[in-house]
């Protein structure tokens, strides 16, 4: 059996964060055990129409404030190619169904009636928690600006992770990830020569890629983790760095069975399923000016098929269109063919633009909520939520400590929040071996009276001759 001081599952921005923090801190012996055949997790690029597109994270969200965003300064450390995205504009670029784009006072009409009308349901919602009565948030006829603002309260929902509560100001630019490698290259970056050599070799002992965890056994000895090809690892420690998503499936199982109060809050927190589906195009039919990046289908069904982010100005001559669905739409569009979304894409883009548009040549459907490793997109705790769910679901239950961005209480949903959560579980853990170090003496006298053969627990309380590189 391969033992280590920690063992880490999961090589996503959190799990590689945390176990450079450890290794960087004197915990040498720190072994990755990740499922797929890569790191990243939800940062994964892929080759699509001779460019890199970005299934997962895309954007360095939260630039330019107070508080320097750390995944920004990584970014720019590492000379990242990034772009200024600015997808509030894609409120100026609202289609109806005709193929008519609403006047631009239109649209910032409707943008405040949705700010007004989001702002109301909170209050609705804070008086309710209150036990207050609320004053009742109007209903909504489908009018076109009823429509537009439908959009707009739906990508408040969905990207509005963030709880308001704990506002750091880290700013509201956003810059998307263009470079050759992607977003991946951070990664790789933080793993050279941690978890590769310089020449791009594993080193086998920080880093086991195909390894899925399917049991995380703890005793008063150490922790005994499981994969689902027979392997056993034994550690001291573990940091489940897994998603939300996987937390509230079964595919890794706690013995004994983690308490009541933290699967109900791994529970009760939302998994968002958000999509970017890829299409690439002969040439390019869509308007491309300044300010036009984004733009928007109003339609009845909402969220069908509704926003759109043309790649040029990442890209030029890509002649890639993405369109963004979120939640139900997502599912629906993973449980059917390609061709089938392709129809239905084309249809839409049909309807404003016309129909003499030449026919997509190629398309790309990411399916995370299928995703067995991952089972959605991010976490969404809910908008009025105590900060007691959030520190259940991030708190360890004896030597098993939990990380990844729906631990971070101020970024969950980020990659800087995934980022943030992999140094602060690092320092509590090292604050526990700490802790545990200082109680060996205390210990070893309490078992020699009761006289417990600690001999053949040899691992029990000895964190020092572990961190000093055994594997
Ligand atoms: C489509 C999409 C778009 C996004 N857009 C943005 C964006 O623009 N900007 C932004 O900041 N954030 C964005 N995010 C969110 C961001 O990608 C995540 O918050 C962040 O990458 C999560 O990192 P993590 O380390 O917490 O988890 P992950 O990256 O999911 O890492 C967890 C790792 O655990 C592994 N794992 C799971 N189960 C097991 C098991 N049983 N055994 C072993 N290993 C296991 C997984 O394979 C994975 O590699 C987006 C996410 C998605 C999906």
């Amino acid at each position: 059996m391969t033992t280590a001081s920690v063992i880490i599952i999961g090589a996503g921005i959190s799990g590689i964060t945390a176990a450079k923090e450890l290794a960087e801190k004197g915990v040498e012996d720190v072994l990755i055990l990740e499922a797929t055949e890569r790191i990243g997790g939800r940062i994964q690029k892929q080759s699509f129409g001779d460019v890199s597109v970005e299934l997962g994270a895309g954007w360095i969200a939260g630039v330019g404030g107070k508080e320097s965003n750390p995944v920004w300064e990584l970014a720019s450390r590492l000379n990242l190619r990034t772009c200024f995205s600015d997808y509030t504009n894609a409120r100026y670029n609202i289609y109806d169904q005709s193929g008519e784009i609403f006047p631009t006072g239109f649209a910032a009409d409707s943008y405040k009636k949705a700010v007004d009308s989001a702002i109301l349901k909170l209050k609705s919602l804070e008086a309710e928690c209150d036990g207050q009565e609320a004053e009742e948030a109007p209903s909504s006829p489908k009018t076109p600006i009823e429509l537009a603002i439908d959009f707009i309260l739906h990508d408040f929902e969905m990207a509005e992770v963030e709880p308001i509560s704990t506002y750091v100001d880290f700013g509201e630019r956003e810059y998307l990830v263009a470079d050759e490698r992607g977003y991946e290259s951070l990664l790789y970056k933080m793993a050279e020569g941690f978890l590769y050599t310089s020449d791009g070799n594993i080193l086998d002992n920080r880093l086991k890629l195909n390894k899925v965890v399917r049991e995380v056994q703890q005793s008063r000895n150490g922790v005994v983790v499981k994969t689902e090809d027979g392997s056993e690892y034994e550690a001291n420690y573990v940091i489940v760095s897994a998603s939300i998503g996987v937390l509230q499936s079964n595919l890794i199982s706690f013995q004994p069975p983690l308490p009541k109060w933290k699967t109900e809050a791994i529970q009760k927190c939302d998994v968002m399923v958000y999509t970017k589906i890829f299409l690439k195009f002969p040439r390019c039919f869509w308007p491309c000016g300044p300010g036009q990046e984004f733009f928007i289908y109003a339609h009845e069904q909402r969220g069908y098929f509704t926003f759109w982010q043309h790649m040029e100005n990442a890209y030029p001559g890509s002649n890639i269109l993405v369109v963004t669905l979120t939640n139900e739409q997502s599912k629906r569009v993973e449980s059917q063919s390609d061709e089938e979304t392709l129809k239905e894409a084309m249809s839409v883009l049909r309807d404003m633009f016309g129909p003499t548009i030449p026919y997509a040549t190629d398309i790309l459907v990411p399916r995370w909520w299928n995703n067995r490793f991952q089972r959605g997109s991010y976490s969404n705790y809910p908008m009025i939520s105590d900060n007691q769910l959030q520190r259940n679901v991030k708190a360890p239950f004896g030597r098993i400590f939990f990380t990844g961005e729906h631990t971070s209480e101020k970024f969950s949903g980020y990659v800087h929040g995934g980022y943030l959560a992999g140094m602060d579980t690092s320092k509590t853990l090292l604050e526990e071996m700490k802790q545990s170090l200082l109680l060996q003496p205390l210990l070893a006298f309490t078992e020699s009276l009761t006289q417990t053969d600690q001999r053949s627990n040899p691992q029990m309380y000895s964190n020092v001759n572990l961190i000093s590189g055994r594997s």
